[in-house]
């Protein structure tokens, strides 16, 4: 039997899947790092840590591993998007990566529209200027830390980096690249316009590759500290979302995903990259060859329910903070919560506003509060099924993945916010699956991720929406969506007394 492995760099782990031929997932691990949060709105990490988890994690699966590593044909690899690494000329790191939840960058998103104008923004890169890209966090060091920007050579995104420390090439590819708002997204190359009304050199873009390309193989001394073969092939993965789509069979017109870690995404597959959503969703690059999706993004979903967790229930385990959320009645009698504690992006790009519990009781224990973080989570995302749908997609059917997709309560009430069937399959790790899937037909397998998805993508079950529960939530929604508009001013008033 042949192997691939799929690396998900996720903001939480980096989650790592040994799969076989025929896509069963054979092993599986996780190993976490931390996120540096200085101040209000920053939100770092160190790359280093990325690379020794990388190492740590696949060490520990090859020692478990019963066959022959010679075996493991590919490698692949799917990651956080947006965060930049920035490498001197040595390719050392510079600083502490930005993520993409970093949202000191406001000042820069308004320079850009500036100096670039928003419809030519718009034409070039089809997105708007975010705090969460990465061109604006490239403006903030050079702005900020000039002698820091000054040593820079070229930047690259989180899961570029770590392939560089396995492989010693570097590269980006296409559907992380357009992630940055440098990219020319339709043309698939550096936008020269962007980088010299910015002045920003063009070196510091690294040369792009496809997702399935081949980049090289593992270094001797990764080869010595992993116990993986030094003929293993590493092709160049993708986006975490991009991957996470075709690890969840969206590879057709009509498909939906909702995928819920640390952030939460609603995407949509688009076969060309000429429709116009006025910058409302995200609009990328797929990992499959030359198509794209759209995408409406929760900054903190799943970030929501562990910053909960964390905060009022720290020994709990997931599985026992939600255990009872099914018993509570719908609206956690009475009890909304609205998931900004990061700031938001879609529907609402406000990198100020924070969130709400609205409505406490008396009455309301722990499990009101979980069931109404869920809950809050999820109208956050129907905000993003609202867009597709108004801009004429037929949503009857999303594929679930992602940490959120563990809890059946959360699957149900998915299918009975969105009003639509929800899929989970039978591996919830979408974004490693994808990886895997670009490894194995990159490898030669299959001749496309299409007939690669018909082997490896199983249904494990089918929520249904249950119309008494839609319509209850149809009213919550309404009371959900006002909630924005009022709390806006004043979390304004509030910014000055954040550190
Ligand atoms: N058993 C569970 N039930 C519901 N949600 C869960 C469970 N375990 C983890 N999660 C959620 O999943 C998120 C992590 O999902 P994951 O897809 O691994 O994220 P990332 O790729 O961002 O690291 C956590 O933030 C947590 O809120
Ligand atoms: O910023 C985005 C997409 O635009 C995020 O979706 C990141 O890509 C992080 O993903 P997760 O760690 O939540 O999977």
């Amino acid at each position: 039997m042949k192997y691939v492995i799929g690396i998900d760099l996720g903001t939480s782990a980096v989650k790592i899947l040994l799969v076989n031929q025929h896509g069963d997932v054979v092993q599986e691990l996780s190993k976490a790092y931390p996120l540096i949060q200085e101040k209000t709105g920053y939100s770092e990490q160190d790359p280093q840590a990325w690379v020794d988890q990388t190492v740590s994690g696949l060490s520990d699966l090859l020692k478990d591993f019963n066959g022959n590593p010679e075996d493991i044909e590919g490698i692949s690899f799917s990651g956080q998007m947006h965060g930049l690494v920035l490498l001197d000329e040595k390719n050392d790191v510079l600083r502490n990566a930005i993520l993409w939840n970093d949202t000191r960058t406001t000042e820069q998103c308004k320079r850009i529209y500036e100096i670039v104008g928003e419809k030519r923004l718009l034409d070039i890169t089809k997105n708007p200027a975010l705090e969460g890209f990465t061109l604006p966090k490239i403006l903030w060091v050079k702005e900020n830390e000039p002698e820091v920007f000054e040593k820079a050579k070229v930047f690259v995104l989180p899961k570029d980096y770590v392939r560089y420390k396995l492989t010693g090439s570097l590269h980006m590819e296409y559907s992380d690249a357009a992630g940055t708002l440098l990219l020319d997204v339709r043309k698939q190359e550096w936008s020269n316009e962007i980088c010299e009304l910015l002045e920003i050199d063009h070196h510091l873009c690294p040369p792009l590759v496809h997702s399935h390309d081949e980049v090289g193989t593992i270094s001797p001394e990764i080869a010595k500290r992993t116990g993986l073969s030094e003929s293993v092939r590493v092709f160049a993965g993708g986006a975490d979302n991009a991957c996470g789509a075709i690890g969840a069979g969206i590879l057709e017109d009509g498909k939906t995903l909702c995928s819920i870690g640390t952030s939460g995404v609603v995407l949509s597959y688009e076969e060309n990259g000429t429709k116009d959503f006025q910058g409302k969703v995200h609009y990328f690059n797929h990992s499959a060859p030359d198509v794209y999706y759209t995408m409406g993004v929760t900054l903190a979903a799943g970030y929501s329910l562990t910053w909960f967790k964390d905060v009022f229930a720290k020994e709990e385990s997931f599985e026992n903070l939600l255990a009872n959320v099914g018993s509570v009645p719908i609206g956690a009698n009475g009890l909304l919560f609205t998931p900004y504690i990061v700031g938001e992006r879609t529907p609402h790009v406000d990198a100020e506003i924070r969130g709400s519990f609205i409505g406490m009781d008396g009455s309301h224990q722990l499990e009101h509060f979980a069931r109404a973080v869920l809950e809050g989570i999820t109208f956050s995302l129907n905000d993003s099924v609202e867009i597709f749908r108004e801009n004429g997609k037929n949503i009857d059917t999303v594929i679930s993945i992602g940490g959120g997709a563990k809890n059946e309560a959360w699957l149900q009430m998915q299918a009975d916010i969105f009003n639509a069937k929800i899929v989970k399959l039978s591996s919830e790790q979408g974004p490693g699956m994808g990886a895997a899937m670009l490894a194995a037909y990159g490898c030669g397998w299959f001749a496309s991720l299409q007939d690669c998805a018909k082997e490896f993508l199983r249904e494990e079950k089918v929520y249904e929406p249950i119309q008494e529960h839609v319509e209850s939530y149809r009213g919550l929604y309404e009371i959900y969506k006002d909630i924005y508009p009022a709390t806006t001013g004043l979390n304004k008033r509030l910014m000055e007394y954040r550190n």
